[in-house]
């Protein structure tokens, strides 16, 4: 379970509050304006930011001051982090520790990955060689090396277009929730909160407000959901 207790994160001008539990095991998604600081929400709880103040807790152990290798978190940028001059399976193999040499006893552990996420047989390319799709599935695949208990995306799928990123995040719910990962995700289209989200934190101006169940959530929106949506963000989800 994951608790940001009173945090108050800072940039400049910028302020974020959040103050709240995320249910352990479910998926939770961040939506909120641009800029209204779901990435810099993601970036304290992962270790990259300093909170100015309050604490993140992981099961009651405070991990404010835990540095990022050490927090029991897995993150997943947009970019997908791949090295190019890197194999898949090295860079799969990276989820584990940050060296290139794969004994012989995470090969096949690695082939599992790889398979749990359609990759089989493609442990010897290149990021290049392989398509978006596939590269964020390697980057998954480094996340289920990783084996943490806490994953952060930062819109990973968001350059695929709609049936691969609904692939991706079928997998997520299928790889990471369903064996009891906790899953904190950040999307701009409320379609990927209904399709895989438990609950939504609404970010928005200046705070992060608690999670709230995903269908109770869009069935009765607050009002800075409804401004953010629109009329026409609206529609698709009262339709459903
Ligand atoms: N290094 C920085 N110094 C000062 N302000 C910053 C810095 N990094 C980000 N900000 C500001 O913090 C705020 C939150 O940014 P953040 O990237 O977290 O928003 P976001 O909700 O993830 O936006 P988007 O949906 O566009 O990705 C923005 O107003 C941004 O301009």
């Amino acid at each position: 379970m994951l608790r940001c207790d009173k945090l108050l994160i800072q940039q400049g001008a910028f302020a974020l509050r959040a103050d709240f539990t995320v249910a352990a095991g479910k998926i939770t998604a961040l939506i909120g304006p641009s800029g209204a600081g779901k990435s810099t929400l993601l970036s304290a709880v992962a270790g990259f930011l300093d909170p100015d103040e309050g604490r993140v807790l992981w099961d009651e152990t405070d991990i404010t001051t835990t540095t990022p290798g050490d927090r029991p978190v897995s993150m997943l940028f947009q970019d997908n982090n791949l090295f190019p001059h890197l194999t898949v399976a090295q860079n799969v193999r990276l989820g584990l520790r940050p060296s290139l040499r794969i004994v012989k006893a995470e090969t096949a552990r690695i082939n599992d990955v790889l398979e749990e996420v359609g990759l089989t047989g493609m442990a010897q390319r290149k990021p290049g060689a392989l398509s978006g799709g596939q590269q964020s599935r390697a980057a998954l695949a480094r996340v289920l090396l990783a084996d943490r208990p806490l994953v952060l995306l930062d819109e990973p799928f968001s350059a695929l277009g709609p049936a691969l990123k609904a692939e991706m995040l079928d997998l997520v719910r299928s790889k990471l929730a369903a064996v009891g990962r906790t899953v904190i995700m950040v999307t701009h289209d409320p379609a990927d909160a209904m399709r895989i989200a438990d609950a939504v934190i609404l970010v928005s101006e200046g705070v992060a407000a608690a999670p709230v169940d995903t269908s109770a959530l869009f069935d009765n929106p607050p009002p800075a959901l409804a401004a953010y949506l629109g009329e026409d963000g609206l529609k698709p989800i009262l339709r459903n």
